[in-house]
């Protein structure tokens, strides 16, 4: 795991080399004062000679003055590299997700999604700057502190050696349930992430229920657990620091008691008393820094553990080894001995045949739950079958790239989702790039024109968040109008159910006319019209299809067609 996490520092060896060597450098600055100190006592203040110490003292500052600018490379080109490689990781992910499969999103909160990308990663982001320059610091200001006290009174540098670094299990016993408490963490952060988009996204419902102190309620189970393991955390932190503090203080005492008996039996000169009280704070410092290592490695470690389980994912459906280019579609589509389920052992197609000539369309009608959408989110291969094959144009789709198969298949979802920005942007979602002119002629095409027209600020006029701005009749030409651009010669169309007043219903039916003419359709259908329309009617029916036919045909089997055709139609 941690050479996994070394190797996103390569591409910024540059930097990493130049915060590490000013932390390096900056560090043995640090580590001169105390001797610099103890010169300054024994040596230089006995001369009384006021010009030499001043110099002495402006050599220092000027040191020092150095020592300030190597920190400003340290924090900001340091947290530069850290960033650099959040950023890295934050793309990789991203790009990652997208690629995961229907299945995962099936199971996976959206929350959890969302904190992995932003806060484990940022605490990723803070250890790749912390975590090697802290750690190497902090052992070489240990050895090189404990040089010059060894240099100075072997005695009480062996005394200030045994007992400094008993505070470390301190600071070790604390880390180790902090890293438990982050993990914890990560987790109440993605439940409520979570929370916070379902009762946002759906805070239509929310108020239409007047269910907003039963949201309230559930977000705050899920606030105060974050805020009970927050508190952990303080608790934790709390006892660590302060102990460590305690410890600090206490070896100060220890030192200094015994420090003054060495000086009064002229073992110690005066300077190196002074210079030994400031070495046992220099001494802690790598104790404090690995405890802050500590303090933020567990957390950017979970972090990274969740970040590589994401890119570990496999997407369950993804090119075949060798998978061709589909060449354009004449669109014969074949469905043979099809099986799924979502889950081992819940069939939901059970064995389904189905074969649709290029450029004609199927309809698929069937009781609520049948298995119709399903069917049709095998075509594009949103989930693989779990058994016999489908085919297009005789070529099994798995035999495919998914660029090639998704990129001529056009899907018009019942419930069309629109992204938050322009009229143009989501009719050109279509065709990323597409000019204005397209975009007026696909608009045109699905009846969408005079609609746009009438907006004050035409292409430009701003859609909402998912589309809140727009009616649904608008909503589902602009699912049309992409099609018009996108130009698949397969289509999937889930007809909408609720009621459009009929000029509307006629306008979108006149455009869907013309967009499936020439290319094989699957319509989830729910009107008369279309059913009747359809070269063929496959009636589904527990993951069956039981009935495969044209309308008049299947009326005239007087079976499960034509009794749902009585029960439904009836009255027209
Ligand atoms: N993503 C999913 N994960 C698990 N089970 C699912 C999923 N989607 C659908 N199902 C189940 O599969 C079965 C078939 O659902 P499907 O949506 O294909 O039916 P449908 O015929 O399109 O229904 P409707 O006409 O009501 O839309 C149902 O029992 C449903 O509960």
């Amino acid at each position: 795991m941690f050479t996994r996490f070394l190797s996103y520092y390569r591409p910024y060896r540059g930097l990493f080399l130049l915060d590490f060597s000013a932390a390096v450098v900056s560090g043995l600055l640090e580590l001169g004062f105390p001797v610099a100190v103890k010169a300054f006592v024994d040596l230089l203040l006995p001369t009384a000679d006021w010009p030499l110490i001043i110099a002495a003292v402006a050599g220092l500052l000027g040191i020092y003055a150095l020592n300030t600018g190597l920190m400003v490379v340290v924090t900001y080109w340091g947290h530069m590299l850290g960033i650099n490689i959040e950023t890295e990781m934050r793309r990789q992910a991203f790009e990652h997700v997208q690629k995961l499969s229907f299945r995962y999103f099936d199971n996976m909160k959206t929350g959890h999604i969302v904190g992995r990308l932003t806060k484990d990663l940022e605490e990723i982001g803070e250890v790749a700057h912390h975590g090697p320059e802290d750690l190497f610091i902090a052992v070489m200001t240990f050895l090189g502190a404990l040089l010059i006290m060894l240099s100075i009174n072997v005695e009480l540098a062996v005394l200030t050696a045994v007992i400094v670094p008993a505070t470390g299990w301190i600071t070790n016993h604390f880390g180790q349930r902090m890293t438990q408490n982050f993990r914890q963490l990560f987790t109440r952060v993605g439940d409520f992430n979570t929370r916070i988009e379902e009762t946002v996204g759906g805070i239509r419902v929310v108020q239409a229920f007047g269910n907003e102190g039963h949201e309230s309620g559930l977000f705050e189970q899920d606030n105060s657990a974050y805020r009970r393991t927050k508190l952990e955390a303080y608790k934790l932190m709390a006892a660590s620091s302060s102990l460590n503090y305690m410890s600090m203080r206490l070896v100060q005492m220890i030192v200094m008691i015994a420090g003054a008996w060495f000086v009064l039996t002229n073992q110690l000169s005066p300077g190196g008393f002074v210079s030994f009280l400031i070495l046992v704070t220099v001494f802690f410092r790598p104790v404090e820094k690995i405890s802050a290592v500590i303090e933020t490695y567990p957390k950017g470690m979970a972090g990274f553990r969740r970040f590589v389980e994401l890119m570990e994912t496999a997407p369950d459906v993804a090119d075949a080894p060798g998978a061709i280019e589909a060449p354009r579609f004449s669109g014969e589509i074949r469905f043979a001995g099809v099986r799924f389920a979502y889950a081992p052992g819940g069939d939901v197609l059970d064995g389904v045949d189905l074969t649709v000539p290029a450029g004609k369309t199927l309809a698929i009608v069937g009781p609520s739950g049948s298995g119709k959408t399903t069917l049709c989110s095998l075509l594009p291969r949103f989930y693989d079958v779990t058994g016999g094959a489908i085919s297009i144009d005789g070529i099994d789709i798995r035999r495919m790239t998914l660029a090639s198969l998704r990129r001529q298949i056009g899907i018009v979802q019942q419930d069309v989702f629109l992204f938050g920005g322009t009229m143009r942007e989501n009719i050109a979602y279509g065709r990323l790039g597409a000019s204005d002119a397209e975009i007026w002629e696909a608009a045109r095409k699905a009846r969408l024109d005079d609609v746009i027209a009438a907006m004050p600020d035409g292409l430009d006029t701003i859609v909402g968040e998912r589309g809140v701005k727009l009616s649904g009749g608008q909503k589902q030409r602009v699912a049309i109008a992409r099609m018009f651009l996108k130009d698949p010669p397969i289509l999937i169309l889930d007809e909408a159910t609720s009621a459009l007043d009929t000029e509307t219903e006629r306008a979108i039916q006149q455009s869907l006319n013309d967009l499936t003419r020439g290319r094989t359709t699957l319509v989830i259908a729910h009107r008369l019209a279309t059913i009747r329309d359809a070269d063929l009617i496959a009636v589904v029916d527990d993951g069956r299809v039981v009935e495969l036919g044209s309308h008049q045909d299947l009326i005239a089997r007087a079976g499960k067609y034509a009794a749902l055709h009585q029960a439904q139609f009836a009255v027209i």
